[in-house]
């Protein structure tokens, strides 16, 4: 799986850009807000429709534009599409060989990619929030029946939400059904993730620490039974739910489900949030995405496209050589952005595409 033309009008500060990447490392280099987290993101919404800053359209538009667009040529399995996205600043359209995608899984899939940049290692110490984004973006790359799963949970908990708002003393316990019931799919979903996940994940911080440190992945759910989610994990949410019922018509809010629970990492047996140092907690980031893209791998049967921002300003120069050393054994394009060239472990190789990027513009 590989993009083999990029073409941008209007995009941020990318008026108009076009590119024919190379097939492995892809490294953009220039000084401070030229446009290459721009260009990373532009790929990345290509692939998933998001832009991984939480943008809204009105903000990826070129100021005093009227639409974006965003263009690219994939490859997969020997076969060459067109993927493209209008982007006005009511909406998008997203064509597929010039036309127009209505369904879902016929976008996505098409271009996979797996995302690092600095922000993502706050992952460890910051808030639930930022883990659960993660996980349900990384768990729909393999899984997109999950995007289905998590709306329609979404729209369930909003409607609860807006009944617990208005006072009502009836109509609870019908949302209250419907929400367990779509609250075990996404729970169900994100575990099974996290199982795979947990298999990869060991072997990559060994590699990348060098010791023998152990790491732990879980996933974690609030105010809900473990024990009776094994028995029966709808009746286990309904008494999580049914037992915080008088806290949730106090707080006008639903306060058990997948929108409360978080994903737990662990080292040596204990929260990496509290005890792991910044070396540590950089390093199961590291592997953490080391084992999604082997995942993403085996369930394509072709490695994601990787898009790595500014990683240089966060990983140590071992830190750095190893996870080059891991990319270049596999087959996968890379974009990798940076204020200098020097700054990217790659040593010797011919497998560079260097591209200078200054004022939106790539100057060589
Ligand atoms: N909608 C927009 N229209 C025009 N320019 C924009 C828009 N949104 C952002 N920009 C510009 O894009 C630039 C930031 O680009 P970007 O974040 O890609 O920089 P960068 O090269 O990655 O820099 P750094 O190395 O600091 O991360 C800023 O100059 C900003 O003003």
């Amino acid at each position: 799986m590989r993009l083999i033309k990029l073409k941008l009008a209007s995009f941020r500060n990318l008026k108009n850009l076009e590119l024919t990447p190379g097939d492995k490392f892809n490294v953009f280099y220039g000084n401070n807000g030229q446009g290459k987290t721009n260009l990373l993101e532009s790929i990345y919404l290509l692939a998933t429709m998001k832009s991984f800053k939480q943008a809204k359209n009105s903000e990826l538009i070129t100021f005093g534009s009227e639409f974006a667009l965003v263009k690219g040529a994939v490859e997969r399995d020997r076969v060459r599409r067109e993927i493209s996205l209008l982007l006005e600043k009511q909406g998008k359209k997203a064509k597929i060989d010039d036309k127009l995608a209505t369904r879902v899984d016929d976008f996505f899939g098409n271009l996979n990619v797996v995302l690092f940049t600095p922000e993502e290692i706050a992952m460890v110490r910051g808030g639930p929030e930022l883990r659960r984004r993660y996980l349900d973006r990384a768990v729909f790359t393999c899984d997109i029946g999950y995007l289905t799963a998590y709306h329609a949970y979404v729209k369930i908990l909003k409607q609860r939400n807006a009944l617990l708002k208005s006072g009502e003393a009836f109509g609870l316990d019908t949302w209250t059904e419907q929400l367990a019931q779509a609250a075990v799919q996404v729970v169900e979903r994100r575990s099974a993730w996290i199982g795979e996940i947990e298999k990869l994940l060991q072997r990559f911080y060994s590699e990348i620490s060098g010791n023998d440190e152990t790491v732990q992945i879980e996933y974690r759910q609030h105010a809900v039974d473990q024990k009776n989610w094994e028995k029966d994990p709808r009746q286990a949410l309904l008494d999580a739910l049914k037992a915080h019922e008088a806290e949730e018509r106090r707080r006008c809010t639903t306060v058990v489900g997948p929108h409360r629970d978080d994903l737990h990492f662990g080292l040596n047996g204990r929260a990496a949030r509290h005890f792991a140092s910044q070396g540590q907690q950089r390093s199961y980031v590291l592997a953490l995405k080391m084992a999604e893209i082997e995942y993403i791998a085996r369930c394509f049967e072709a490695p994601p496209v990787l898009l790595l921002d500014d990683m240089t300003s966060e990983l140590d120069r071992e830190r750095n050589e190893n996870l080059m050393e891991f990319l270049k054994k596999r087959q996968m394009q890379v974009f990798i952005t940076t204020t200098a060239l020097d700054n990217v472990a790659l040593g010797a190789t011919d497998q560079v595409s260097a591209f200078r990027i200054s004022a939106g513009k790539i100057t060589n």
